[in-house]
């Protein structure tokens, strides 16, 4: 999705006032997309990309979000760039919400990703990972295992409604976090959210990365696992090897892994799948609603958590 905010042209109009890009030739809400109302505008400066900040994006984390993107497309990342207000400010107002207009990145993201994909990937999500290393804003994970026990504990009653026996299964697999997180892996800033939504292609070539919204600090190998989630996976939720391997070469080809990382692989992988299985199913129960909002299936993610319990050996991933 989105579209929870709708926004008059008169009001768009008289917002747009204070950015150099021209004036309004048109508008238009953006269906895809889960978090943020997107508009894509045309002015006679060109393309751009309106957002409206709903309820997980907090406002004063708006500076690390559009610095970030400042910061990456400064090391030569390709990714939108917040655009300036005429007094150098990059967040406003419109509508009530929080709002910043930023570049428009050509491309399209894959429908059905292939191995040579993943690869791309794996190499983009590790220079992301260098890049910003010396990036000088942090930003705790706000859905790391404290944020998701606060999630389950809002979804807890009613997730046996979505699958019976949830609510034991995700009670054992907290205690497991509780006892074998690891602590002591290499940390940086991650995306945390690299979906094949926020990955564009032209033709084969990756043309850049959007939604950095849920980017924070965080270990730089959860961010790995949570592409394994995303990426490898097909529509039946069986593990495709071949682009696991892809993923997680591309990654070493420019960020090896330590000993530990590949270790702790499949308790990340579990992780992350609980992450995304959790704001799911509380979107699922407690319903965001707007025009072109949808709402994504929770059971994906289960069927994830259920493959990753069941690994033996990081190399069931593809690891070398
Ligand atoms: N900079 C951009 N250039 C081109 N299209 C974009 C850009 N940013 C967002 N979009 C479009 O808007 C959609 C939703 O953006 P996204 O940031 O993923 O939203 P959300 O944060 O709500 O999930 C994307 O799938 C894409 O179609
Ligand atoms: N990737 C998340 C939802 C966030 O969506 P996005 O449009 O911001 O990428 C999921 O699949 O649950």
């Amino acid at each position: 999705m989105a579209v929870y905010t709708d926004v008059t042209e008169g009001e768009l109009g008289a917002f747009l006032r204070d950015y150099p890009v021209g004036e309004l030739l048109s508008y238009k809400g953006i269906a895809e997309g889960t978090e943020n109302s997107n508009f894509l505008l045309h002015t006679t400066g060109g393309s751009f990309i309106l957002t409206l900040y709903e309820k997980r994006v907090a406002t004063h984390d708006l500076p690390f979000f559009l610095g970030l993107m400042d910061h990456l497309a400064a090391k030569g990342l390709s990714c939108p760039l917040p655009v300036r207000r005429a007094d150098g400010e990059m967040i406003g107002t419109l509508a009530g919400r929080s709002a910043a207009i930023i570049t428009f990145l050509e491309g399209m993201w894959p429908r059905r990703p292939t191995a040579a994909h993943c690869r791309e990937v794996g190499k983009v999500l590790a220079s992301m990972h260098l890049a910003g290393a010396d990036f000088g804003l942090s930003r705790a994970n706000a859905l790391g295992p404290d944020g998701w026990r606060e999630l389950w504990a809002a979804s807890r009653e009613r997730a046996d409604e979505v699958e019976p026996g949830l609510a034991a299964e995700v009670d054992a697999d907290f205690e497991t976090f509780g006892r074998e997180w690891p602590a002591d892996l290499p940390t940086g800033i991650i995306h945390a959210d690299l979906f094949p939504d926020n990955v564009f292609f032209l033709g084969n070539e990756l043309s850049g990365l959007i939604d950095f919204y849920f980017a924070c600090n965080d270990l730089l190998a959860y961010d790995l696992a949570t592409c394994l989630n995303a990426w490898c996976f097909e529509k039946d939720c069986s593990y495709n090897l071949t682009k696991g391997t892809a993923l997680l070469a591309g990654y070493e080809s420019v960020r090896p892994l330590s000993a530990a990382e590949k270790q702790a692989l499949p308790m990340l992988a579990r992780g992350s799948a609980l992450r995304f299985m959790l704001t799911r199913l509380y979107d699922w129960l407690h319903g965001p609603e707007g025009d072109l909002v949808v709402k994504r299936d929770p059971a994906e993610y289960i069927r994830k958590m259920r493959f990753h319990r069941a690994i033996v050996s990081p190399q069931e991933y593809g690891l070398s």
